[in-house]
């Protein structure tokens, strides 16, 4: 993002109080997130701001409307979960806010900037200086060890002290004695834990989680669970896709999809329990 220093904390000011809107109650989010709105922090900075955002891929013979009229805000200090069944279009939002896809109608807005039709530069800066991904399937890269791969996501941001970066993130996700092993040689828990440092290392506000706990055990999903709680907590932005409504309860907000709209947005049904509650 134009002007903004890749060395900082989640939710300070250089990323909040742009002209465009953010700071506003009108950004609180749903017609039923008024409970949430506290707890989004949508009164310090919307980060995330979706006006009617659709996107339709057009096939040769058919077409698919993979998203209809979206409006979404998210604040700060939010972990929002993404709820819905399989093909209702939670990868392509998550790819819109993300800047790896373009919408086909609407406007998506990362910290007041305008990325929607942006330049490819601007919108590389997004990805450098907004948002970071995590995945299903880790992603690590296979030939660097753990402390490389971490390494990797404080040096692609530009980070200063980066080796000082990657140590504290390392320890914080408890890998501090893992920092030397290849990937192939940790658990798929211990890989997601380095795949979550690695996105943590660049700094960057907003955390997208791709059904992050989909290819664990449920202990070691809870752990990656509490990470990602943990990270929302310090200030960040994170949204988790998941098909599983239990992991939704740890929510500070929760929107379902249905076939690519929104049909539900507010705190979790029942209210939120601690990640320990969690029975999947
Ligand atoms: N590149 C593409 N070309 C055509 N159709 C696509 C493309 N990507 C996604 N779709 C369609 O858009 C719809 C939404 O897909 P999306 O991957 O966002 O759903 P999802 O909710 O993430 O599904 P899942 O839970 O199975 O991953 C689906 O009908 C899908 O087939």
């Amino acid at each position: 993002m134009p002007g903004g220093p890749a060395d900082r904390e989640p939710g300070t000011a250089d990323r909040t109080g742009t002209a465009e809107g953010t700071g506003t109650a009108e950004g609180t989010g749903s017609a039923d997130g008024s409970e949430s709105a506290d707890r989004t922090g949508t009164a310090e900075a919307v980060r995330i701001d979706l006006v009617g955002v659709g996107k339709r891929y057009d096939g040769r013979a058919t077409g698919v409307t993979a998203l209809a009229d979206v409006t979404l805000r998210v604040g700060a200090r939010c972990l929002l979960v993404i709820l819905g069944p399989s093909g209702c279009g939670k990868t392509t939002l998550l790819n819109l806010i993300g800047t790896l896809d373009t919408p086909t109608t609407g406007t998506v807005r990362l910290d007041g900037v305008d990325v929607t039709r942006a330049s490819r530069r601007i919108r590389r800066e997004a990805r450098r200086e907004a948002v970071s991904f995590v995945f299903q399937s880790f992603n690590l890269f296979p030939a660097l060890t753990a402390r490389e791969n971490v390494r990797f996501g404080a040096d692609v941001a530009g980070r200063d002290r980066a080796g000082e970066v990657t140590d504290e993130v390392l320890a914080g996700v408890g890998l501090a004695e893992r920092a030397a092993h290849f990937p192939h040689q940790l658990s798929g828990g211990e890989q997601q834990r380095v795949a979550i440092a690695r996105a943590i290392a660049t700094g960057n506000p907003i955390l997208l989680a791709d059904e992050p706990t989909g290819e664990l055990d449920v202990a070691t999903g809870v752990r990656i669970l509490e990470l990602l709680r943990g990270q929302s907590a310090q200030g960040r932005t994170v949204l988790v896709v998941t098909h599983n409504r239990e992991i939704a309860r740890i929510a500070d907000r929760v929107i379902e999809l249905s076939g690519g709209r929104i049909v539900h947005d507010g705190p979790p049904p029942g209210g939120q329990v601690p990640v320990a509650e969690l029975r999947w």
